[in-house]
């Protein structure tokens, strides 16, 4: 289960963007959270990931209260989680090659010897060609390269994916391709999803349960949340 608790998380502690705001994930099941430009979703995505510390509220995964977020997660915690975000070119280092981005994950876990199998395996699950592979970020489409981010996502077989609007730079059928990756791997895997977005039609389609960002405010009761740990 990914528990978010009363959470409050921003970048001004005096005026914060999420405030007690609560959700849960339960393992195998997709969740999309709708809501409007600029009301805190992506920051809420963050926090989820364990990549952004809230300033009140729980983050609890499989019945454990989160610590430590960023570099303080344990590794076994932050491998757990995989992200996709909205706009490929922030999230990916333009001197890599799509292979070694690919990769990235794999090498910063100590399992560089899984590279020559798992990144060939996970270029054909997003439909990326080997000619594809060797190219940087600039010699490759948007949607080249965030096929390429879903696969880095994915590489490390996380039990949670966040995914923030990644598809919102795409066309349909790029839309299409990745959606089923995505489903495919949770239906092999058991994973839960949480989907962020603010294209309705796309996400009621994709998710087994949408939800409102107004309806998760105080869903707990008030906003006292409890005290983020360090
Ligand atoms: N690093 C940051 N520093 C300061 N303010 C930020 C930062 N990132 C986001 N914000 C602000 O926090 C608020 C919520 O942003 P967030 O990206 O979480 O919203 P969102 O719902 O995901 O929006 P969108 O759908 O447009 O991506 C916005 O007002 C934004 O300007």
């Amino acid at each position: 289960m990914l528990e978010l608790r009363s959470l409050t998380a921003g970048y001004d502690r005096r005026d914060p963007v999420v405030r007690d705001v609560s959700l849960t994930v339960a393992p195998g099941e997709s969740v999309g959270l709708l809501g409007p430009s600029g009301c805190g979703k992506s920051t809420l995505a963050r926090v989820a990931a364990l990549l952004h510390r809230p300033d009140r509220g729980q983050v609890v995964v499989d019945g454990e209260p989160v610590h430590g977020w960023r570099h303080r997660a344990p590794r076994d915690r932050r491998t757990a989680f995989g992200v996709v975000f909205q706009q490929p070119r922030l999230s990916a280092d333009p001197r890599l090659s799509l292979a070694q981005i690919v990769a990235e994950p794999l090498r910063a876990t100590g399992r560089a010897a899984d590279v020559p199998e798992r990144v060939p395996e996970l270029a054909r699950t997003v439909g990326l060609g080997a000619d594809l592979l060797g190219r940087r970020p600039h010699e490759v489409s948007d949607g080249q390269l965030q096929r390429a981010c879903l696969a880095r996502a994915l590489v490390l077989r996380p039990r949670w994916l966040i995914c923030d609007e990644m598809t919102a730079m795409l066309d349909a059928s790029t839309t299409a391709a990745l959606v089923a990756v995505v489903e495919e791997y949770r239906a092999a895997s058991g994973a839960g999803l949480l989907a962020v977005g603010h294209d309705r039609v796309l996400l009621e389609r994709w998710c087994e349960r949408t939800v409102e960002w107004r309806e998760l405010t105080g869903a707990t009761g008030g906003s006292a949340g409890h005290p983020a740990a360090e």
